[in-house]
């Protein structure tokens, strides 16, 4: 395989149907995997190269030479990627290295910008994770940590207006007609809460200091809303499951939208348990952790802002009364796309349908649920979703790749002719359901 990048890719946009893969030049995902992908690693390092001393000092002095190597091989990671060299097996043990090398046997010499664009992103970071299980002190290291706890931090003048309006208002009567529209205003700023995953803004936080503002600012970005349904599905007292599950996307920002949303689930009675799925490894930058979950409610425990603590304690105990449950299915960073799950994940996939709703949250939840191809915005989300529709879902993702399914016709024209590179900015959002009774 040449490693001139021009001499392999073609240049031309994404056919219709086609996977997304870095091969079409004319795509994001070629700008992703020729510019932001080695920009992340280029980052990664000068993180590792600032932290040396607090690294040692954390793992101590075995660490430090460790820590060298590790920067190289990142360094070298990095280089396979630019020069579009073959990829090559996981090592180690862990149960998921097989299955990528499964992948990788399948496709004689596949390289960053021949594969499926998934399976490329995956296979970085799982190449990330190598190199630290390699280490003998730096195993549980998560290179992206301190740009999460900055991310969480540097929003923290929107988490102290929403934390205070959500305090205020578990504090007085909410009427039923109320907890609808406070249900949608919630789902709408967890979807607003999208806009700031790091590998996107790579480290640049965006995220408003008036989370309500945005709201009012952005609602007629919302493409495909379908908040009504989604209620429905909520407040379905027919429903015999006691389960809503999130799953979740981004640290920071973003997940506190999400345990707000989730707080208010289970005080209004539309759940009784959320269980909340997040990366069992670093993952595109800003995904969640179960590190980064608690880290996150310790941090507000601590707070000087009483509404910010009495939420904190609040989720504390939502956790240790298992109302709500932190759970780390590997098949979240496996790099096939959710309709593999049945076969690949199937304890996962039963799990996921008892819940009442599941909420998938993000960019790349989407790609995988929409089977990372290039539909025609107006293809019917079910026929989108492949099959995979083990509950009712709703889809909540701020549209930051060139992936869209379930539009009515006509819209995505309209919104390109006003902005043409409106499928990447991340500035317009999507509220959508299917449900499984409807369409199977
Ligand atoms: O899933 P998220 O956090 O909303 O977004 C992840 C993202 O920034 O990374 C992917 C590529 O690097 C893109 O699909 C998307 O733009
Ligand atoms: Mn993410």
């Amino acid at each position: 395989m040449c490693d001139c990048i021009d001499e392999t890719v073609m240049d031309i946009t994404t056919p219709r149907n086609a996977f997304l893969s870095a091969f079409y030049k004319r795509s994001f995902a070629y700008y992703t995997v020729k510019e932001r992908l080695p920009k992340i690693l280029t980052q990664a390092v000068d993180l590792l190269a600032r932290n040396k001393d607090k690294v040692v000092e954390e793992y101590g002095l075995g660490a430090k030479e460790e820590l060298k190597s590790v920067i190289g091989e990142i360094s070298k990671l990095k280089y396979e990627l630019q020069t579009n060299k073959p990829m090559r097996n996981i090592m180690g043990t862990a149960p998921d290295a097989d299955h990528y090398n499964l992948c990788i046997a399948k496709q004689s010499n596949i390289t960053y910008f021949t594969s499926v664009w998934l399976f490329a992103e995956c296979y970085m970071y799982r190449r990330i994770k190598e190199i630290f299980e390699l280490t003998q002190h730096l195993q549980a290291y998560d290179l992206f940590r301190i740009l999460k706890q900055e991310s969480f931090t540097n929003s923290y003048t929107a988490v102290v207006e929403l934390g205070k309006y959500l305090v205020t208002r578990f504090n007085e009567t909410i009427n039923e007609n109320d907890i609808k529209d406070e249900f949608i205003k919630l789902l709408k700023l967890i979807l607003w809460g999208n806009k700031c995953d790091l590998s996107f803004s790579a480290g640049v936080v965006e995220s408003s200091s008036d989370p309500f503002l945005l709201l009012t600012e952005l609602e007629s970005n919302i493409v495909k809303d379908q908040s009504e349904e989604i209620w429905l599905a909520v407040s379905d007292s027919n429903s015999t499951s006691q389960f809503i599950d999130i799953v979740l996307d981004n640290a920071g920002y973003e997940l506190f939208t999400d345990l707000c949303l989730a707080d208010f689930l289970v005080t209004s009675k539309l759940a009784q348990k959320i269980r909340f799925y997040v990366k069992g490894m670093p993952w595109f930058v800003s995904d969640v952790t179960k590190f980064d979950f608690d880290w996150t409610i310790q941090e507000m425990k601590k707070s000087d802002v009483p509404e910010l603590k009495t939420l904190g304690d609040r989720w504390s105990k939502h956790l240790k009364e298992k109302n709500w449950i932190v759970v780390d299915h590997k098949f979240f960073t496996m790099p096939i796309d959710y309709s593999y799950m049945p076969k690949e994940g199937s304890d996962l996939y039963k799990q996921l349908a008892e819940a009442k709703l599941v909420i998938f949250k993000g960019d790349l939840n989407y790609r995988k649920l929409f089977g990372e191809k290039n539909w025609e915005p107006s293809t019917p989300i079910d026929v989108g979703l492949q099959g995979f529709v083990p509950s009712k879902l709703a889809i909540v993702r701020t549209i930051k790749c060139q992936l869209v399914c379930g539009l009515d016709s006509g819209v995505a024209e309209t919104i390109a002719q006003k902005s043409p590179d409106w499928e990447v900015t991340g500035m317009y959002g999507l509220i959508q359901f299917c449900d499984k009774i409807k369409t199977y």
